[in-house]
């Protein structure tokens, strides 16, 4: 497992970094959004590296993470990115949703405004990404077990999978990683990006021809792109 740190602010960097690996078929990327503060990266320490620091200093910008596992047989390589959520970063980078096979969307059980904020999250999520799975999770429910009695009507509302997790004692981390990649490398098998690449261009290209030769051809692209 590879730790990259990116102290570039703004997401500058993030392509290079992000232009070396999305050739492999088995190379997904899963992001993770949330208010500053719910766990994201402790979530993270704690499947990566089956650990728990409680100190640690807030994420800069971007931490990615490498990690390879597999699924149905197959060699899965995973790339986790990991977002500071303050303020100053608040609207992430486009190059932080590009390619984006998954996303963790998280807040903390203790604060209500970080349950509140999901919604925003979520919007910008969308606008980048309207396919993608995107899993909520509840964290810190170790501080008081209470909180998995409450309903969060978020998830549902949006149709997602939901779960109660805690870095702190491990509970549901594994199941939420383990899932969260299999959903990745299921929207990639699935998805249309590439074809809809591929659709654009011809549409492009059809654009220069004259009238006669595309006007049976032009319904098929439009209607790939809304797979
Ligand atoms: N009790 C408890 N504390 C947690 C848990 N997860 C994280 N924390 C604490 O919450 C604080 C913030 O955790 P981080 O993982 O740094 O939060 P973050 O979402 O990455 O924050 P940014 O990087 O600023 O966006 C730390 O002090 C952690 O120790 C948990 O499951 N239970
Ligand atoms: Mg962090």
């Amino acid at each position: 497992m590879k730790v990259v740190n990116n102290m570039a602010r703004d997401g500058q960097g993030v392509t290079e970094i992000d232009q070396e690996k999305y050739d492999a078929d088995e190379n997904v990327k899963i992001i993770c959004l949330g208010d500053s503060a719910v766990g994201k990266s402790k979530l993270m320490e704690r499947f990566l590296m089956d650990g728990f620091r409680p100190q640690q200093l807030s994420t800069f910008a971007l931490t990615l993470y490498k990690y390879t596992t597999t699924v149905d047989g197959k060699t899965i390589l995973v790339d986790f990115w990991d977002t500071a959520g303050q303020e100053r970063f608040q609207s992430m980078h486009a190059s932080y949703y590009h390619k984006a096979h998954a996303c963790i969307l998280v807040f903390d059980v203790q604060r209500k405004i970080t349950y509140k904020n999901l919604s925003n999250w979520y919007q910008e999520l969308r606008e980048y990404r309207p396919e993608i799975p995107c899993i909520v999770v509840a964290n810190k429910i170790d501080a008081d077990l209470r909180v998995t009695q409450k309903g969060f009507n978020f998830a549902k509302k949006h149709n997602l999978p939901f779960y109660f997790v805690s870095a702190a004692d491990g509970t549901n981390v594994v199941k939420l990683f383990t899932d969260a990649i299999k959903l990745a490398v299921s929207y990639k098998q699935n998805s249309q990006d590439f074809l809809d690449e591929v659709m654009r261009e011809l549409e492009n290209f059809d654009l220069e021809k004259p009238d006669e030769e595309t006007s049976e051809d032009t319904e098929s692209p439009r209607s790939k792109d809304e797979v």
